[in-house]
């Protein structure tokens, strides 16, 4: 059993400078990807998530077209809807930089009256994706960006909640999500734990108490610390000062 990757915590005075200083650790993680394979693949998170990328439009180093953009989670609701991540990641990134569409892999709204065909369908599109190229069990995301939420909650992946112990399928439904809107298709753990890279963003004083309780004691089997990359899997936290001020885990100075 490999032993669980111990987080890295990077903790920055706002939010500009973390986004920052994520542009860079996510262009490092998009250079050795591409220069392994020739692509760069990457799921990502709603809520606060989207914004805290926008450092990346201004960077020269980003190959948007070896971008391969997946959900960690999404809401099912169509993909103009105020409540869907692709559009928040639309409006926030795509639309200001040359990110190919076809790249981009969005759930199919046409099933979202049926959650179970709709997340099967999902999962379809990353074995076509991945499959042909990672014969494992699992798809290898080259890097998932997570956010949690105040209940420590992380994609859709919620306290107390069945999904938790869902180890077979790579994509699952939920239909009473504790967080609106209700209905969303989500990661499962093990593909979050066969990521090469998983990254956090969490920032504000909203988040004080369960990064506390995430970092210091993972005991409690909390959602987001549950997530813990295998094999050479890195696990990395970019968080604010706000939000850090009652982590005891030793935080790191970032530097790539
Ligand atoms: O679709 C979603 O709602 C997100 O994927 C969700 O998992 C989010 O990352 C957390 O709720 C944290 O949200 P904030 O960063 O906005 O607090």
């Amino acid at each position: 059993m490999a032993v669980p990757t111990r987080p890295v915590v990077y903790s920055f005075s706002d939010t500009s400078n973390l986004s920052d200083s994520l542009a860079e650790y996510i262009i490092k993680a998009q250079r050795e990807s591409v220069d392994k394979r020739g692509r760069f693949t990457v799921a990502i998170s709603g809520g606060s998530l989207p914004k805290t990328l926008t450092a990346l439009i201004s960077k020269s180093g980003v190959k948007w077209d070896k971008w391969h953009v997946f959900y960690a989670d999404e809401r099912v609701v169509p993909l103009d809807h105020e409540d869907s991540n692709h559009k928040l990641a639309q409006d926030t990134l795509y639309s200001k930089v040359p990110i190919p569409r076809e790249n981009i892999h969005t759930i199919d709204e046409s099933l979202q009256d049926d959650l179970e065909e709709l997340a099967d369908a999902y999962e379809k599109e990353l074995v076509r994706e991945f499959a042909q190229k990672d014969s494992a069990r699992f798809p290898v995301f080259d890097l998932i960006l997570l956010g949690v939420g105040p209940d420590g909650h992380t994609a859709s992946l919620f306290p107390g909640h069945e999904l938790l112990s869902e180890n077979d399928r790579w994509v699952a439904y939920i239909e009473d999500s504790p967080k609106p809107p209700p209905r969303r298709v989500t990661l499962t753990f093990p593909v979050i734990n066969h990521a090469a890279r998983v990254a956090f963003v969490a920032t504000g004083v909203g988040k004080v108490q369960i990064l506390h309780d995430i970092l210091d004691t993972p005991e409690l089997g909390l959602p987001a610390a549950r997530v813990r990359p295998v094999a050479s899997g890195q696990l990395v936290w970019f968080v604010d000062d706000a939000a850090s001020v009652e982590v005891k885990l030793a935080k790191s100075e970032f530097k790539l």
